[in-house]
């Protein structure tokens, strides 16, 4: 809150440059009212007990009077105190809704077509063949079941079979150690969590209607291992020799895409599950820091495409495009053969202490400060999403697939 008031201007602009429905000026002015009513009781609390005070001392004849007034400034503050409850929950649903203010060289504009391309990694393929799409060589292969299993399981499922049923197992554990080795614990977490896990990382309030609740239970399925990875220290002092923290977090996804009707309804590339390697970091607050691990978390990312050689782009995400909490998001686009496009296979943010505030993630400085940490997350790598731009850019003639070597390496063999 004095972080708004000190910077009213900047936060209305985030607001405006990240399309986001607040009324600033209202938030402020019920902060000012609440703020108001609770003195308001503060000092009817400390009348009624100044009064209670006096009772024991008074004369008999003035007690009933004292007993008067202080059960009157009791019930006075009981008043304003049910009065303002509903405002303060007003109050704390704004606060949720305040923007993180955007990176200074992010594109400002409303959606992905402000976006643009910083860096283009990586030779598309030229083939002196029509190139099949992913779905095709699935088929040809008996890599995949994408039929049978919409009759169980319904659509934007699917089941990957033989040898690529084997690769995404190796790539995972692949990334996993590849992430280990820049010193990240891995840790597998569940994608099962309860409401406020979701508050503290942000995708709730504003995409709930993407995350699948398990209502009986009172809980929801997760569409990235960040929202638990978020939770885990909340509440916690964190001792600055503990930062950073550092989580390779394994996870199966389940996303209802319930924004996305229509769109790439054919194959692999946006469906209900999936599984990711995740990095995510508490550092210290300070946006140096921060800005050193955003570039190690994008360097990772490109190295472990590089290894599969994979063609792609690093994009400069638009205000509009980059969600209420980012101070900076760079999404990294692979080539997709069969779309003549680039697709996003990772996402990397940095969110200062935008997310720490809402999931109380705070350490003790070398001052001995008690202060918010920051937090930076991106993907490492994401199956089944990733598998299209692979099997697609090394595909050959005869549909089979040759590997790259760091991949030949993990499947014993040229080919998969
Ligand atoms: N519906 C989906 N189907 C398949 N893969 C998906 C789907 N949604 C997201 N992904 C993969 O997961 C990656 C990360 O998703 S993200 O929402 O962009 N970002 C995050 O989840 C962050 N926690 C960084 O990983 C995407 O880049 C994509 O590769």
């Amino acid at each position: 809150m004095d972080f708004i008031k000190a910077h009213t201007d900047t936060v209305k602009k985030a607001i405006a440059d990240k399309n986001v429905e607040l009324d600033l000026d209202a938030l402020l002015a019920l902060e000012e009212e609440v703020k108001g009513a609770k003195q308001e009781i503060e000092a009817l609390r400390a009348e009624r007990n100044r009064i209670s005070g006096m009772f024991k001392d008074a004369a008999p004849e003035e007690k009933a009077e004292l007993g008067r007034r202080a059960k009157e400034a009791g019930k006075r503050a009981g008043e304003l105190e049910s009065g303002i409850a509903d405002k303060q929950q007003q109050l704390k649903d704004m606060m949720l809704l305040v923007p993180n203010i955007p990176y200074e060289g992010a594109p400002v504009g409303p959606g992905e077509d402000d976006n643009i391309v910083i860096r283009t990694e990586g030779e598309k393929p030229s083939f002196d063949f029509t190139p099949r799409d992913h779905v095709e060589l699935m088929e040809m292969n008996g890599w995949a079941d994408l039929q049978r299993v919409t009759q169980v399981s319904g659509s934007r499922t699917y089941c990957l079979k033989g040898r690529l049923a084997l690769l995404e197992q190796k790539l995972m554990a692949w990334a996993l150690e590849t992430i280990m080795g820049n010193g990240f614990d891995p840790i597998t977490v569940p994608a099962i969590a309860r409401e406020d896990a979701f508050v503290r990382q942000g995708q709730f309030p504003g995409h709930r209607e993407e995350t699948y609740e398990l209502e009986k239970d009172d809980l929801f399925l997760a569409g990235t291992a960040e929202v638990v990875l978020t939770g885990l220290h909340s509440g916690e002092i964190l001792e600055a020799d503990q930062l950073p923290v550092l989580y390779a977090g394994y996870s199966p996804c389940f996303r209802r895409e319930a924004g996305s009707a229509g769109r790439d309804v054919r194959g692999l590339l946006r469906v209900h599950q999936f599984v990711k390697v995740e990095q995510y970091v508490i550092c210290e607050a300070d946006e140096a820091v921060s800005a050193e691990w955003h570039a190690k978390l994008l360097a990772a990312a490109e190295s472990l495409l590089q290894a599969m050689e994979i063609p792609y782009q690093v994009i400069e995400t638009s205000t509009g495009d980059m969600g209420l909490g980012k101070y900076r998001m760079n999404d990294i686009e692979s080539w997709v053969p069969s779309l003549d496009k680039y697709r996003e296979t990772h996402s990397c943010s940095t969110l200062h202490d935008w997310q720490a505030r809402r999931a109380n993630l705070r350490y003790r400085n070398s001052d001995g400060k008690v202060v918010h940490a920051h937090t930076l997350n991106n993907t490492a790598l994401a199956s089944p999403r990733i598998l299209v731009p692979f099997l697609e850019n090394h595909q050959q003639a005869d549909g089979r697939v040759k590997l790259p070597p760091a991949i030949a390496a993990l499947m014993g063999g040229e080919y998969l």
